[in-house]
């Protein structure tokens, strides 16, 4: 595997990888100072349409810069779940996607491309979890939440059932949502209100 972006959160990826023996051959950074990570080189700057042997996880936690990075590169994107993680057979996972240490996904959850669950996060039966979007530690999604594209659940947040959270939204670190959001809104507090359009 390789990784781009030498930041905290390759850190935890290079550990998933490390627990599930999947070996990472190097990190692409565009910070020249960069020789090292967790004892992995940092390879430089990734050229436009450079030839990958090994597939690629974008290691980067912030939603739009992990998709404008996505959408410039022509590789094979691979996965990171951890071996702690529990994932129910019917629970489907996309490309690019990393799910942290004691992430819980339930029946018939669809987690989408290039998202994170992070640790501990429980994402419960029939979940929808959107391209990019990014489940924060310790979040709860109760069953049949939707979180659209590139949303992000903040740290302890919790979603009641059925609730449909739009795109690019921003909920705030334990928030609890009661009622659907509109796209591109941040809510914060219990219960959770709109604050100010992102
Ligand atoms: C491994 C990891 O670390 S993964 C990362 C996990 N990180 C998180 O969970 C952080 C989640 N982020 C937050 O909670 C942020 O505060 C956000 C995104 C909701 C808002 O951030 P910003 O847009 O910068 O808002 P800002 O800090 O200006 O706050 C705006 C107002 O909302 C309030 N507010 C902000 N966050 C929260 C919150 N989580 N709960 C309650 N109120 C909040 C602020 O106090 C402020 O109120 P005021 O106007 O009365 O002073």
């Amino acid at each position: 595997m390789y990784l781009y972006g030498a930041s905290g959160h390759a850190k935890v990826i290079i550990d998933i990888l490390r627990g599930i023996d999947v070996s990472v051959a190097g990190l692409f950074d565009d910070n020249p100072d960069l020789k090292q990570l967790s004892g992995l080189p940092v390879l430089g700057k990734y050229k436009a349409e450079q030839q990958l042997d090994l597939p690629l996880i974008i290691s980067i936690g912030h939603n739009q810069i992990r998709q404008k990075i996505a959408q410039q590169l022509k590789v094979n994107f691979g996965q990171a779940i951890d071996k702690t993680a529990i994932l129910s057979p019917t629970a489907t996972v996309g490309k690019g996607t990393v799910v942290m240490q004691g992430a819980i996904l339930q029946a018939e959850v669809q987690v989408g491309e290039h998202a994170i669950v992070n640790t501990g996060a429980r994402v419960d039966h029939d979940c929808i979890v959107g391209d990019f979007a990014h489940i924060s530690p310790g979040a709860v999604l109760c069953g049949n939440v939707q979180i659209g594209e590139g949303t992000w659940i903040g740290a302890g947040a919790v979603v009641i059932p059925g609730v449909k959270i739009g795109k690019w939204c921003k909920v705030g670190a334990g928030a609890v949502v009661l009622r659907d959001l509109p796209d591109h809104v941040v809510a914060v507090g219990n219960p959770a209100k709109i604050i100010k359009h992102c």
